[in-house]
């Protein structure tokens, strides 16, 4: 076979050996072996050229977009040259904040991402007439249409310019016209000087025929790389004849969906897993023919696409982007010299943190059903708790019943404060993991605007649910108890916040709605364990009652309530035991406890809460 070979520039892409495996396990927990996505293979996608991976379905080209550009790294190894800086990546289902409108987002986008003093609005309204989406800036994001929102995608990853676009089946859920309207933009892209690279389930006949570049896999292996058109006189020379009445796409997907080991193995032993290319000879290469058909074949050739030095090196280094040798060097050097540019040139960590800020608190104002619900909810908790323990705060005999208001406080707090976000933050992290990768700013400023964009409506709204339950169960008419006692429901429902959003961070809603209650539940069970047998509770579960935080806020609300040489309560019977709140202090054993040495505990499960989110954020981001 006649080859020949050439050398990737900077700003195409050029893998090798790809391997992506995933654990195998038993029982969701024990890993047993590892199972192959992508075996190995190898190939380039040019810049100036729109590439599709295609293949049936489970072929692994997800797998390969998602391992070449970088947004999958765990269980990823081979070898890979891309200007990771310079390119981004957009994913199959298109997660904007769907109460912004596009103009906004844009803005958002802009603010992020583009130091120059070029006024954002006109470069707003280039890259939106560019992509046929002006007339929709004043939309909001879920108003928009499933190609409006690709286009939308394609116009916040924009913003940066950068040279490689890698998009995940960017025509999954649109109509044949769009489709191919779609396909046509991206062509355009990749004509203005990028690199595109898309995967694609079934091409249309007109879809593919836009293609500058075919990768085809099947069952993890490549089958095909080159021109589209080349497909039918590659499948001719190894005498497999497409049917006149077959698009080309659909017979080599359909022939490698066929079960047919062998025959994908034999294919991808002719391509050498993706590193040569079927490719149309120059015309000064032409050899003379005699018959159309020789003539037709012998039009094409096998090229080796493989950087020949990358290639040599790569046999000696083991780890994915480990590249040995002078070559790797002269990349390693262009590539930190253009990072320490563009890190210079971007926007500092503060300015992330307050674009961010407001973005966040607007995205809380702009949802009114839910700050209508989150209202009512604690409006009508506060009524309720209020009206169950009305004027009983004050009664010596009802001594169960101030335990129980205490804890109860404190149960709907940590319920209203843990499930929230344990529902609703998965989807913001898929967002957020996209956001983080094609490089809008870093996880810190992200961090600190998300805790303190939620402050504010998080003590509003406790603030309602304490008040009515402090002045309508008659507690003492003193402010600075009142002023305590809502610290403690308010610093509490930070700590079940950053449970909430600890779990939320780290499973989906499926799992993370049936780990909360999973995790809350001994909790809760320390929490109300043994207040009617205090002196008698063991010293180890008295030490494991002091991990519980509802346990913790629940005794810091009792100490807030009856501490502070409260006078004695009123009595209606002839003897009331508990009247004097120092005696029921002792009774729960509380009365050396410290209030402040109990808020400090609060406070250090509130800093375990949120460290555990930020790491829990940092490893879905990265891998
Ligand atoms: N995390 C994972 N764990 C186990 N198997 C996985 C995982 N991710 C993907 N797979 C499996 O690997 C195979 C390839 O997946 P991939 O999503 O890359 O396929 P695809 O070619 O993009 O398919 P489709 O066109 O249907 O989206 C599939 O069989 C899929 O079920």
């Amino acid at each position: 076979m006649e080859l020949t070979s050439m050398i990737a520039t900077n700003k195409d892409v050029e893998f090798q050996q790809i391997c992506y495996t995933v654990p195998i396990r038993k029982n969701f927990v024990q890993e047993i072996g590892r199972r192959t996505l992508l075996n190995g293979v190898s190939g380039t996608f040019r810049n100036g050229e729109l590439s599709a991976i295609m293949g049936p379905s489970g072929a692994g080209k997800s797998s390969l977009l998602n391992a070449i550009s970088g947004y999958r790294t765990s269980g990823v190894t081979g070898y890979k040259k891309i200007n990771k800086r310079d390119s981004c990546y957009i994913t199959q289902e298109d997660h904007h904040q769907p109460l912004l409108t596009v103009e906004e987002l844009m803005h958002v986008a802009c603010a992020l991402k583009v130091t120059s003093r070029k006024s954002h609005e006109v470069l707003i309204t280039e890259i939106l007439e560019n992509l046929n989406l002006n007339h929709r800036r004043n939309a909001t994001a879920e108003c928009l249409s499933g190609g409006e929102r690709k286009r939308l995608s394609i116009a916040l990853e924009s913003v940066a310019n950068p040279t490689i676009f890698f998009l995940d089946e960017p025509t999954s859920g649109l109509d044949e016209v769009t489709a191919s309207q779609c396909i046509q933009l991206l062509k355009n892209l990749a004509k203005s000087g990028r690199t595109v690279v898309c995967t694609i389930h079934q091409p249309s006949a007109t879809i593919f025929k836009n293609f500058d570049h075919i990768y085809v896999l099947a069952k993890g292996h490549c089958v095909y790389q080159g021109e589209p058109k080349a497909i039918i006189p590659f499948l001719t020379s190894i005498h497999l004849d497409c049917p006149k009445t077959y698009s080309p796409s659909d017979y080599i997907i359909e022939l490698c969906d066929s079960n047919e080991g062998s025959l994908i193995s034999s294919l991808s032993e002719i391509t050498q897993n993706g590193k040569l290319e079927y490719t149309q000879i120059n015309d000064n290469e032409h050899t003379i023919g005699t018959d159309e058909d020789s003539l037709a074949l012998s039009n094409y050739r096998w090229k080796n696409i493989i950087t020949p030095v990358y290639l040599e090196n790569s046999k000696q280094s083991g780890s994915l982007g480990c590249i040995g040798g002078g070559f790797a060097l002269l990349e390693k050097m262009k590539a930190f010299s253009k990072r320490i540019k563009q890190d210079s040139d971007s926007v500092s960590g503060t300015r992330q943190f307050l674009v961010l800020l407001h973005l966040m608190m607007k995205k809380i104002l702009r949802n009114r059903i839910a700050l209508w619900i989150q209202f009512i909810h604690h409006l009508m908790c506060g009524l309720m708790f209020g009206l169950i323990f009305y004027k009983a705060a004050n009664q010596g005999e009802r001594m169960f019943d101030h335990l129980k208001y205490c804890i109860g406080c404190i149960l709907v707090i940590v319920y209203t404060q843990v499930m929230v976000p344990i529902l609703s933050f998965p989807m913001e992290v898929k967002l957020v993991k996209k956001e983080f990768f094609n490089r809008w700013y870093s996880l810190t400023p992200y961090y600190m605007a998300l805790t303190i964009s939620r402050l504010p409506l998080q003590i509003f709204f406790n603030m309602i649910f304490l008040s009515f339950t402090y002045w309508m169960s008659g507690l003492p008419n003193e402010l600075w108890r009142f002023m305590l006692f809502s610290s403690v429901g308010i610093i509490t429902s930070f700590v079940a916040e950053g449970m909430g959003l600890a779990i939320g961070a780290t499973f989906s809603i499926t799992n993370g709605s049936a780990v909360g209650p999973l995790l809350i539940a001994p909790f809760l069970g320390l929490a109300i364990y043994g207040f009617d047998f205090a002196a008698d509770i063991p010293a180890l579960m008295y030490a494991l009652m002091k991990l519980s935080y509802i346990r913790v806020g629940a005794v810091t609300l009792v100490l807030s309530v009856f501490g502070f040489n409260r006078p004695e309560l009123d009595c209606n019977e002839m003897y009331c035991h508990f009247s004097d709140p120092k005696v029921l202090l002792r009774f729960l054993r509380v009365e050396k406890v410290s209030i402040w040495h109990e808020f400090g505990f609060l406070v250090l499960l509130l800093l375990f809460f949120r460290v555990m989110l930020f790491l829990s954020l940092k490893k879905r981001c990265r891998t």
